[in-house]
């Protein structure tokens, strides 16, 4: 399988606090990857840290086969269009319409005509399940799921082949948090997208994800599935599995 994300060896230091402490991992073309971990065990940092936000102290991070933290501006450009990243704020433009917030990519990215890129905005609209009504609307008007529809379309917007997600269904009711689940997931199959997403949210784990990854005291502490998982002998993963069990038996089979 080819490697999409490969991360080496990476040390981060944050405020004089050791983050990671020579943290490794990576993540095949086409795989529905959820990075866990305890509060702060620099879930979100190896995020930016990924995608070119934040550099750390030392390591290696690859996305593509390139490295992001000896890019150039012009490799860092080809590579930023072939990810996508919905953070977990949904980051949108306040005074934008949906369709110019989801347009916005395209006409920074593209020398395409504004109509062209309204156009196809309405299309990612639509591919994330939004109504064509919302096209014209302002963010505020929209509930937080219809709203984290649009940060997707968003992030879908120049076709990337990586999708990055930060936490993508806090805030939204269990419906609603389900069935963005079952969006990404269709996405991800039917797009051949590779998918990397942060969470907390256990029914995410049970029912999207093909590869779990546990950070831990700075390192990678185990990965594979969630029946994998059950068997690592580690206090916080025991702790987080349990909260599960009191809730019923998981919706899928891994
Ligand atoms: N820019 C920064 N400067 C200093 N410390 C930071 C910075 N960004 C993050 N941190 C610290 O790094 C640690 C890891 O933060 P991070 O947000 O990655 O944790 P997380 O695993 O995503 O946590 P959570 O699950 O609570 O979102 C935290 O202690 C945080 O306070």
């Amino acid at each position: 399988m080819e490697t999409v994300i490969e991360v080496r060896d990476v040390v981060t230091t944050l405020g004089g606090h050791g983050i990671h402490r020579g943290l490794s991992l990576s993540v095949g073309r086409g795989e529905v990857i959820a990075l866990i971990g305890g509060s702060g065990t620099g879930k979100s940092v190896l995020l930016r840290e990924i995608i070119g936000l934040l550099k750390p102290q030392a390591g290696r991070v690859e996305l593509f086969g390139q490295s992001v933290w000896d890019a150039t501006a012009d490799q860092m450009n080809v590579l930023r269009r072939r990810f996508g990243v919905l953070f977990q704020d949904g980051a949108l433009f306040s005074s934008l319409s949906v369709e110019d917030n989801v347009a916005t990519p395209l006409f920074e990215h593209t020398a395409l005509p504004r109509a062209t890129c309204r156009r196809l905005a309405r299309l990612k609209l639509a591919l994330a399940g939004l109504p064509p009504d919302a096209a014209t609307k302002r963010p505020s008007e929209l509930s937080g799921g219809m709203r984290k529809r649009v940060a997707l379309a968003r992030a879908l917007a120049l076709d990337p082949e990586l999708l990055f997600l930060d936490e993508p269904t806090s805030g939204l009711d269990p419906i609603s948090a389900r069935a963005f689940d079952a969006l990404i997931r269709l996405l991800a199959d039917s797009l051949g997208l590779t998918v990397f997403l942060v969470t907390h949210d256990l029914d995410t784990l049970f029912s999207i994800i093909d590869r779990v990854i546990v950070l831990s005291d700075g390192r990678v502490l185990g990965s594979g599935t969630v029946a994998e998982l059950k068997h690592i002998d580690d206090p916080w993963l025991q702790a987080y599995f349990a909260a599960r069990a009191h809730e019923g038996e998981p919706s899928h089979g891994n």
